[in-house]
């Protein structure tokens, strides 16, 4: 029997969307074993200073420990969550697989009688350490007190049972994905608060050359074009940002009709200024459509807002 070695972090997260792909990938290839092993990264075991990594143009914290368990061979197969990961690849290693997004909005938990972003009262104190978070809930309501709320799933809700925070925000997936979507009080819609490029999707990556073409083939049996199609477009238009998921900047692509729209936002991280921007087209041409946006913003000043949001 073949095997298949799969890696991914060691986060329940991690491991749960794990499982998720093996299963998905053993119906598709009954008569392949697949392993799963756990890497611990920089941004598990150095939590306290992932936004000076983020500083140091360190974008790949997540994921670095992981690929080099592909370069060694230790791993066949990594999977990331998408937004996670840098959207340039390096050398030797490719993205070989985009499975079935799910949803990609952002969501409140709140106390009692916190349950609504729209409702909480003048004030509200709300957990989140995503800089694309704070931009755009203090743009959308500036009497709120956005604080910083770190951690893995599990400690963002634990924080919450405490008296710091009045709600956090969190990515719906995380939940949906560790069997938490009954506690999630609102999906934030994309017009209030826009998501991260790629939020909700996952990434298999795998060594490339012809010699791992069996191992590419496994992967991509769970490929779904219509997600690629609208993460390449959210991807290039952060990657012609130069920007990485640290950035206050959001993307949110759909397709319906058979026509593309993406959204793309770039905030300042005091709430002062949103730049938004639309682009549309053929969903082919997904690539050109997010590097258009891109160009869009910058001619509105978005470089200013990325650079001050990292300084
Ligand atoms: N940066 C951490 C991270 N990476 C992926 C997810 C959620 C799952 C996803 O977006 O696919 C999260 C947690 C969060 O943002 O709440």
């Amino acid at each position: 029997m073949r095997t298949v070695t799969v890696g991914t972090r060691g986060s329940t997260l991690a491991l749960a969307q794990t499982r998720w792909v093996v299963a998905r990938l053993k119906e598709e290839w009954p008569d392949t074993d697949f392993r799963i092993q756990t890497i611990s990264t920089k941004g598990d075991r150095n939590r306290g200073s992932l936004e000076s990594m983020a500083q140091k143009g360190d974008k790949g914290f997540w994921v670095k420990e992981i690929e080099d368990a592909l370069l060694d061979k230790r791993i066949d197969i990594a999977v990331h969550s998408l937004k996670d990961l840098p959207t340039e690849q390096p050398d030797g290693l490719e993205v070989a697989s985009i499975p079935k997004r799910v949803d990609a909005r952002d969501v409140l938990i709140g106390k009692e009688g916190m349950k609504r972003l729209s409702d909480l009262p003048q004030g509200a104190r709300v957990g989140t350490s995503s800089v694309r978070r704070k931009a755009f809930l203090r743009a959308f309501r500036p009497d709120l007190q956005v604080i910083d709320l770190r951690g893995n799933i599990d400690t963002r809700l634990a924080a919450l049972a405490g008296d710091e925070y009045d709600a956090i925000i969190l990515a719906a997936a995380g939940l949906i994905r560790t069997e938490m979507r009954h506690r999630i009080d609102e999906f934030i819609e994309p017009d209030i608060l826009l998501p991260a490029p790629g939020q909700g999707a996952l990434a298999l990556e795998t060594r490339s050359g012809p010699e791992n073409d069996l191992t590419i083939e496994v992967a991509y049996a769970i490929h779904d074009h219509t997600t690629d199609d609208r993460i390449t477009a959210e991807r290039e238009f952060l990657a012609g940002l130069g920007a990485g998921c640290m950035a206050p900047v959001g993307a949110h692509a759909s397709i319906k009709g058979g026509v593309l729209t993406l959204e793309g936002w770039v905030g300042a991280l005091d709430g002062s200024q949103v730049i938004r921007a639309t682009s549309i087209g053929d969903p082919s041409e997904c690539a050109d459509i997010g590097a258009e946006l891109a160009a869009d913003v910058l001619t509105q000043g978005a470089q200013a807002l990325i650079d001050a949001a990292h300084s």
